[in-house]
């Protein structure tokens, strides 16, 4: 942790630059051959490499030959189970948007810093933000993420900052087209665990699923195992998406183990979120106090949220582009009904999902811990 790290020097008089700043223009402005400070944070960016990681093939989902569909379905049912993470091919989404989306997400990294400032977060729930972000580690100091990110909610309404125009000019369209992949894997799994057709979107209120895309631009680092770019931690929601400018820097944890979670060309990385969730009975120090009594997640334990996290190039910038899809704001998740009535008992308690995206909002992430793991208590 930050609290061990070595006596660090630069070329330049160590910046201690607040944590709304542009991580992108130190970076680039500066010749830094070593970590500042208010960054350093010591971990470990090695990493296994599955021999195959999870794969979904999208296309199979759709399928008419019932066999192959079937297949298909047990197998992303398998993955989020097993994993919590698989790689989506043939998804249907055409390249040309996906390497667009990335471009104009490097667009917005090149605009001039008032531009950008303009978004920086007042209040947690902002339709759209920027800034770097931070967290406090577990000597209480804070430590500053080596990433920028911009985000903006695109639906059930769509935001999207007014430049660069090429953004405007794509992003809607591209919320489109991911949205409705999300939500045919979200059916899929549904299928999975055996609940009739049209439960899942009724229970979840899929037609007003909320969906943020954000884009998070990680400089190149002097020394990846001095800083990172987000420590690990689950995504809230029920699937994330997450595409790149082909610098690997995703990791994600199996039985144990870090996985480099490195990405075919035109594929999607996809992260179980919390509200598929998950392998253990937390958040109940959380939902007492909210003075809830219902049970929680949607999968009664079944799926898995992953812990994941974004570790540093030291040679290249890296772009991603992260999409998450939740159930609508106003869904109050807890586990399935059909589930809890098998399982004889609800896992969790329930919790209306825009009190938990609040909650999750004001809170600085842990290192190591999962959001839901923080407020366990068995
Ligand atoms: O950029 C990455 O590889 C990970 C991003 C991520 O986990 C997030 O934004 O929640
Ligand atoms: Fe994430």
């Amino acid at each position: 942790m930050a609290a061990t790290s070595p006596p660090l020097t630069s070329t330049q008089p160590s910046k201690n630059i607040t944590h709304n700043s542009c991580v992108k223009l130190l970076v680039h402005n500066s010749n830094l051959q070593s970590i500042p400070s208010n960054f350093a944070f010591i971990n470990d960016p090695t990493a296994c490499t599955a021999d195959s990681l999870p794969t979904v093939d999208f296309s199979l989902l759709t399928s008419t030959d019932l066999d192959q569909r079937s297949k298909a379905i047990h197998l992303l049912g398998k993955a989020c189970e097993e994993w919590g993470f698989f790689v989506l091919v043939n998804h249907g989404i055409p390249e040309t948007l996906l390497k667009g989306i990335i471009d104009a997400s490097w667009e917005y990294y090149e605009l001039p810093e008032e531009e950008k400032h303009r978004y920086e977060a007042k209040t947690p729930l902002d339709p759209i933000k920027t800034g770097s972000g931070n967290l406090v580690n577990n000597t209480n100091q804070r430590v500053q993420l080596w990433r920028d990110f911009v985000k903006t909610y695109v639906h059930p309404e769509f935001h999207c900052p007014p430049k660069p125009q090429i953004l405007r000019d794509i992003l809607f369209e591209f919320s489109e087209k991911t949205r409705l992949v999300a939500r045919k894997l979200i059916q899929g799994v549904g299928e999975n665990l055996g609940f009739e057709e049209g439960y899942i979107d009724e229970a979840l209120e899929m037609d007003s699923m909320f969906q943020v895309f954000a884009a998070n631009f990680y400089p190149r680092c002097p020394h990846p195992e001095q800083a990172i770019g987000i420590p690990s931690h689950t995504d809230p929601g029920l699937f994330t998406f997450l595409i790149h400018n082909g610098v690997d820097g995703l990791q994600i944890e199996h039985d144990g183990w870090w996985f480099n979670a490195d990405s075919p060309p035109n594929s999607i990385l996809v992260v179980v979120g919390d509200h598929l969730e998950v392998h253990m009975a937390g958040c109940t120090i959380y939902l007492l106090n909210l003075k809830t009594s219902q049970p929680y997640i949607f999968s009664n334990g079944r799926c898995k949220s992953v812990n994941h996290k974004a570790v540093l190039n030291s040679e290249r910038d890296r772009v991603s582009i992260v999409v998450s899809h939740g159930p609508s704001r106003e869904t109050v998740v807890g586990p399935a009904a059909p589930l809890v009535q098998k399982d004889g008992r609800a896992v969790y308690r329930s919790m209306k999902y825009k009190d938990y995206m609040e909650w999750l909002q004001t809170k600085s992430r842990l290192n190591g811990q999962s959001m839901l793991e923080q407020q366990r208590i068995i």
